[in-house]
């Protein structure tokens, strides 16, 4: 049935993406672009035809919202969709809620881009103390995982894929052999670790991708899910450029 294809998205800005702060965890709601940017995901899958038999989304409303205008627009509301903090963005530990500018600022922008971009250097992490500790840990959304033992105090992306990675290759990959259409709505940095995974990115070069917000993206992949296409963007090349460019600025002082 090779080769395959799938999609995925990342979610359409959110408030905390317009505020310029560090989310992970922290459940925001999609901005009035970023919600705009979910319905034009979904007309430009309209547009190429794509229609899906499942979808995978993380416990983050960001996520689940985008998914679901954009299978509002290709007319698959009720498609079957699977939810998991497996595909949760990282945990940003004890940078949730700063802004990155600020925080920059601050610390200085390479210290910022270590924390955002480095492959394994997790960011400070998120104590007991902190203003977001409590509404994340006690969220009922994860009273089935990840345990409390194991539950996150912050994630760098190489621990971000090593969550992801056993959902992708126990659930996902035996429905893309199975000849399912796959579209996968999560985060910024959970999408990176599959990408990166895909495309067996190194540790240097996965510093340098930044995904943009609500723009879909396709791999068609051989019969061993090696990557015959690589990240193809349903968008106008020049507006994906200036996207990537404007989130890697995010973590600038100002
Ligand atoms: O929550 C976040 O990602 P998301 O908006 O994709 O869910 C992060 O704040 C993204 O930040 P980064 O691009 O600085 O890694």
């Amino acid at each position: 049935m090779a080769p395959y294809k799938i999609v995925m998205v990342r979610h359409g800005e959110s408030e905390w993406n317009e505020k310029n702060l560090f989310c992970g965890w922290f459940d925001a709601n999609l901005s009035e672009k970023g919600k705009q940017e979910a319905v034009n995901a979904g007309k430009a899958l309209k547009d190429a035809s794509y229609k899906f038999d499942i979808a995978y989304t993380s416990v983050l409303t960001r996520a689940q919202n985008t998914l679901q205008a954009i299978l509002k627009e290709i007319g698959q509301s009720d498609l079957e969709t699977v939810k998991t903090w497996r595909l949760n963005e990282r945990h940003y530990g004890g940078l949730t809620g700063l802004n990155k500018a600020e925080t920059a600022a601050k610390y200085g922008d390479a210290q910022v881009a270590i924390w955002r971009r480095s492959f394994d250097v997790p960011p400070p992490p998120m104590e007991p103390d902190h203003s977001y500790y409590e509404t994340i840990v006690k969220d009922g959304r994860y009273a089935n995982g990840p345990a409390p033992d194991q539950f996150p105090k912050f994630e760098s992306l190489k621990l971000t894929i090593e969550r992801t990675l056993p959902f992708w290759n126990d659930t996902i990959v035996p429905q893309i052999k199975a000849g399912k259409q796959i579209l996968i709505a999560a985060h910024g940095n959970s999408l990176r670790g599959i990408v990166k995974h895909l495309d067996g990115m190194t540790d240097d070069a996965i510093m340098l991708l930044n995904l943009p917000t609500g723009i879909p993206f396709v791999y068609t992949l051989d019969e061993n899910l090696k990557p015959i296409k690589s990240l193809e963007f349903l968008g106008d090349p020049e507006t994906v450029k200036k996207a990537m460019e404007a989130v890697a600025a995010q973590g600038k002082a100002k």
